[in-house]
This record gives structure tokens, sequence and C-alpha cells, in this order.
């Protein structure tokens, strides 16, 4: 059976560039639940958070997160899908979570260099740059908690791919 594949991690660290890249190499689909929601909601993040708050976004998200939930697709998710105990529990049942775990100054770069701040309103008020360092601090133990495998991701994303398909041969070899 081919259960989905959800990746997590931080706001930059490369969930929906590597997903693409993931679902072409395993022949599956791919969803992200960030598009899924602009898509549904017809429009962005930013609006939608300036509009109805956080606490929305993350009752949508959830919702987003069972709609895409399919065998033989791999899903980017927002780097907030973990606050949440239900998505975390989720996702660790419904299939195998891969945690693309990026060094927070390498996440300042990415995000430097292209921030997409329609899809990435500030969580704290301060800007994303910034704020990455303290929201990674406190996200890093449910990382922990919902990942089977982490991966290094500060390399190039054909490389993290390499290395995800690795550990799910390995995950494949053993079930
Ligand atoms: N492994 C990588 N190496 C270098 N740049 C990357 C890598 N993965 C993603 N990026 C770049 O970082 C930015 C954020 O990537 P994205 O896939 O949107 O991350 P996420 O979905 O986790 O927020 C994009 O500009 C993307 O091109
Ligand atoms: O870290 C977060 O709480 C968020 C990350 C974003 O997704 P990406 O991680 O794909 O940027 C998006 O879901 C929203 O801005 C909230
Ligand atoms: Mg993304």
């Amino acid at each position: 059976m081919s259960f989905p594949v959800y990746l997590i991690g931080a706001r930059g660290c490369g969930k929906t560039t590597v997903g693409k890249l993931l679902a072409c190499q395993l022949s599956y689909y791919f969803c992200d639940t960030d598009q899924q929601l602009q898509q549904q909601l017809e429009q962005s993040i930013a609006d939608y958070v300036a509009q109805h708050g956080w606490g929305n976004f993350r009752q949508q998200e959830h919702q987003a997160l069972l709609t895409v939930s399919s065998d033989s697709t791999v899903v980017a998710t927002g780097g907030g899908i973990i606050l949440r105990d239900d998505n975390r529990q989720h996702m660790r049942e419904a299939g195998t979570v891969i945690w693309l775990s990026v060094d927070p100054h390498v996440l300042v770069n990415r995000l430097t260099a292209d921030p997409e701040i329609g899809q990435r309103p500030t969580l704290t008020g301060k800007p994303i740059t910034e704020e990455i360092f303290d929201v990674l601090q406190k996200r890093l133990p449910l990382y922990q908690q919902a990942a089977h495998h982490t991966i290094d991701a500060n390399q190039p994303p054909e490389k993290i791919v390499i290395d995800i398909l690795t550990v799910l041969s390995r995950d494949s070899l053993t079930a």
C-alpha cells in the first residue's frame, strides 16, 4: 500500500520545492496544504489571517490536511501544521512523516531571497526573517514528536530527495 508522505518543517525548509521533486521520483501525486487552502478560500493566507485570525486559519489548515491526505500522495504541509495535536496524530497514523531540518540562518537566507509574504504573514509582529529563531525554538519539540524521519535539508533539493528515498525504501524493507 502506498501511504501518504508528509513533509514538515519550518517556513523555507523546502517542503513545497522538495515535495514536488519527491512526488515525481515516486510517481505520486503532489499536494500542498497552503496551495489547497488558498485555492479553496480564493484569497491569500495573509488576507485570510488579517480578516479571520490565526485561530481560524489553523482550523482551515486542519481541514485542508484531511482533504489532501490520500494514498500515493506527497503532502507539503505549512510550517505550523505541527501546532495541533490532531494534525500530528493524523499524519503519524496515516502515513510517513519526514522533517526537513534546516539551520535557522539558512532559513533566513532563503526567506530573504523569496519571502512569499502573501503566503507567509508575520506570526509574531516581527519580520519573518527575525521571528524564525524564536518560532523554530518553540516548535522544535513538535517537529521531533511528529516526525518518523529527520532529513538534513541544508543540501540541494536533489540530494534531499535521494536521502528521503533511502529512508522510505528502508521502511518498506522492514515493514
Ligand atoms: N534545498 C534547498 N536549497 C536551496 N534553496 C531551497 C531549497 N529548498 C527550497 N529552497 C528555496 O527556498 C524557498 C522556500 O522553499 P519552499 O519549498 O517554498 O519552502 P517551504 O514550503 O518549506 O516554506 C524557495 O525560494 C526555494 O526555491
Ligand atoms: O509556519 C507557519 O505557521 C506557516 C507557514 C506557511 O507555510 P510554509 O511553511 O510553506 O511557508 C503557511 O502555512 C502560513 O504562513 C503559516
Ligand atoms: Mg510551502
